[in-house]
């Protein structure tokens, strides 16, 4: 489980009271996720997702509050902060920061097939399509910089087999810190991995969890996302899913020709950063109960992108 931050019945009524949704119903943890405490929540008015923020810039909790109501008022199927009655969206609770947001319906889905890919490309490219204009500067907390930092620190714990690998990836970071400027650039939700987002059925009904989202290249959350959804067991990209993306994100935002000659890069690049963050997650949380990705998934995923078989599809 990784509720972090239990939470007593009489601490949650006091806390729901101001937003006038009517009495706690009922409330219970939620299991999933890895990084932050949340709790399902029922009012007499509806459902809702209770999120105490556990980790990360607490700085930078007004940027994901705006984000989402940008996003919200683009009629994206996100969550955003509820107000209380005098117009706070972020509060305290248990001595965390904590928002109230509506609960989307849906479920996660585990095997993903070509309709839920093309699904979340038409998604991520409305996603960018509504920031690209105008996006909220924020950076990136695990961007090149930091994968320049933590690679070679990780690569003490690394079997000797793993680092050709490693070395071979910064390398290719540390090249690509100047080739970025000419790619255009959004928010990113920059973690929409299968666990971020809920279907009914064939139908996307909602993305979660933009504690990652930054300002930065579209493409490299692009990447982000074909790694999560489009992956076969061995690490190599399934080409039928790959394609399936690819096209439904272009059809809304066609792509570039400096992004087309970037994208294996980036591919790559995704791998790496996930490597290198669930790395470090394992060792922080060993031994404890809380949820734990396996840094070797990455790993065999960066391995097969060193050689990418699915291009951007690209028009001259
Ligand atoms: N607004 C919401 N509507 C419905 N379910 C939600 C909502 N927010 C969170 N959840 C549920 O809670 C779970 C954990 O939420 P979330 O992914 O935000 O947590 P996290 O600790 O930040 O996780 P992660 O490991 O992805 O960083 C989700 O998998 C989802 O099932
Ligand atoms: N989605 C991330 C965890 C949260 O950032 C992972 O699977 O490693």
């Amino acid at each position: 489980m990784s509720v972090f931050t239990p939470l007593e019945r009489h601490e949650l009524e006091a806390f729901v009271a101001p937003y006038g949704l009517g009495r706690l119903l009922d409330f219970q943890g939620i299991a999933e996720g890895s990084e932050n405490s949340n709790f399902f929540v029922t009012l007499e008015q509806g459902e809702y997702v209770l999120t105490l923020i556990e980790r990360g810039q607490m700085d930078d909790l007004p940027f994901f509050i705006k984000l989402l109501d940008v996003l919200h008022a683009a009629d994206l199927p996100v969550p955003y902060a509820l107000r209380t009655g005098d117009g706070l969206a972020l509060r305290k609770l248990a001595g965390k920061p904590a928002l109230l947001q509506p609960r989307l319906s849906g479920k996660h889905v585990q095997e993903p097939n070509a309709q839920h890919c093309r699904e979340v490309g038409t998604l991520l490219a409305r996603l960018h399509l509504a920031t690209g204009k105008n996006p909220l500067p924020r950076p990136s907390d695990r961007g090149l910089e930091w994968m320049l930092e933590k690679g070679p620190e990780l690569a003490l714990q690394l079997p000797d087999e793993q680092l050709p690998l490693l070395r071979e990836a910064l390398a290719e970071v540390a090249r690509l810190k100047n080739r970025l400027l000419p790619l255009p650039i959004a928010n990113l939700h920059a973690d929409l991995f299968r666990d971020n987002a809920l279907f009914d059925g064939p139908h996307l009904t909602g993305v979660i969890d933009f504690y990652n989202a930054f300002a930065g290249p579209m493409l490299y959350d692009l990447a982000i996302t074909v790694n999560d959804w489009c992956s076969k067991e061995d690490g190599s990209l399934d080409l039928q899913l790959t394609q399936a993306m690819l096209a439904a994100y272009s059809a809304k935002r066609p792509f570039r020709a400096a992004e087309a000659e970037l994208w294996p890069a980036m591919l790559r690049t995704a791998c790496l950063r996930f490597w290198l963050s669930r790395l470090i997650a394992a060792q922080a949380f060993a031994g404890q109960q809380v949820l734990i990705h396996d840094p070797e998934v990455f790993r065999r995923r960066l391995q097969a992108r060193r050689h990418v078989q699915v291009a951007l599809p690209f028009a001259l």
